[in-house]
């Protein structure tokens, strides 16, 4: 694996993201290599999956704009984000249950991510938001849908509407992020600890419970739901706007 690294230790199976000099911001190939890897995990024993970010600066910075910027169509910028979307609705989905663990700030479509985990943990010092509207673009990979099921309505549509950073601690009270871990703490021990009663269950009750949670959707509405948003975001993207926008952040 190129842009990933996985561990399985202790009936946890570790997704590491790992562009750090980008901050871990998805390509293709990382795209590619989460789906395979959500492949391998979904046939082993592990009970629960993390997700986390290489080095300490950031869970993950979104789509890689270095790379996506030449995407200048409405169509090709579909092509893109239906691809992450439809990794996005496999983690919503999975059968086991999956937290983010955020090492580092989580922005754009790595917020996304982070929301269509079970369980959001953070380092205390961390930033996360749904940066997009900055960009002149929307949440383009199903995050935005997802959030509403998270989130009380009011509070998730500040989080979009308002294109903010915010504090791991405002995402805390929200009861978005469900742990904060000190700065001084090891973050894996944090988590660890975190983990440890669901860790006692069998990998046959937390997928049960899990399989609960999601009977609960309609999942042609939920896909329905997730396709118009990453439809509506792909025909944002085609205008100069976002393109001027993504050009300042590229030439800062
Ligand atoms: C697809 C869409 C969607 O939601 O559907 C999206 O995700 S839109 C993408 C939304 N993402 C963003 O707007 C990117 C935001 N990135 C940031 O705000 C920041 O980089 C942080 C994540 C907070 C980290 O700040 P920090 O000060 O640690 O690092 P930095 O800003 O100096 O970045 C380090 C290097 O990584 C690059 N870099 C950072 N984020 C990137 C990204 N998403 N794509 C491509 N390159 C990126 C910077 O240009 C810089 O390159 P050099 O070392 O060469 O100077």
């Amino acid at each position: 694996m190129n842009t990933l690294e996985w561990k399985q230790e202790d009936g946890i199976s570790w997704i590491a993201l790992s562009r750090p000099e980008l901050r871990n911001a998805v390509n293709y190939e990382m795209m590619d290599e989460l789906d395979e890897i959500l492949h391998k995990i979904e046939a082993t024993d592990d009970k629960i999956v993390v997700m986390t970010g290489s080095g300490n600066r950031a869970f993950c910075s979104g789509g890689d704009l270095s790379l996506f910027h030449s995407l200048y169509t409405e169509a090709e910028a579909y092509g893109m984000l239906s691809k992450m979307g439809q990794i996005l609705k496999r983690i919503f989905l999975f059968p086991k249950p999956t937290v983010a663990l955020l090492n580092g700030a989580a922005v754009g479509g790595g917020c996304e991510l982070i929301t269509a985990c079970d369980f959001r943990i953070a380092r205390r010092n961390t930033k996360f938001g749904f940066v997009q509207g900055s960009l002149e673009i929307t949440t383009g990979w199903g995050g935005g849908t997802m959030l509403f099921e998270r989130l009380k309505p009011h509070d998730a549509m500040t989080y979009l509407m308002t294109s903010q950073l915010f504090a791991a601690e405002k995402g805390f009270e929200d009861g978005f992020i469900h742990q904060l871990i000190n700065d001084d703490e090891n973050l894996e021990d944090g988590l660890r600890q975190f983990l440890n009663p669901y860790l006692k269950q069998s990998a046959n009750v937390l997928s049960a419970y899990k399989k609960i949670w999601l009977n609960k959707f309609d999942l042609a509405t939920f896909e329905e739901n997730v396709e118009k948003e990453i439809r509506n975001c792909s025909k944002l993207w085609e205008k100069e706007e976002h393109h001027a926008a993504v050009r300042r952040f590229l030439n800062k």
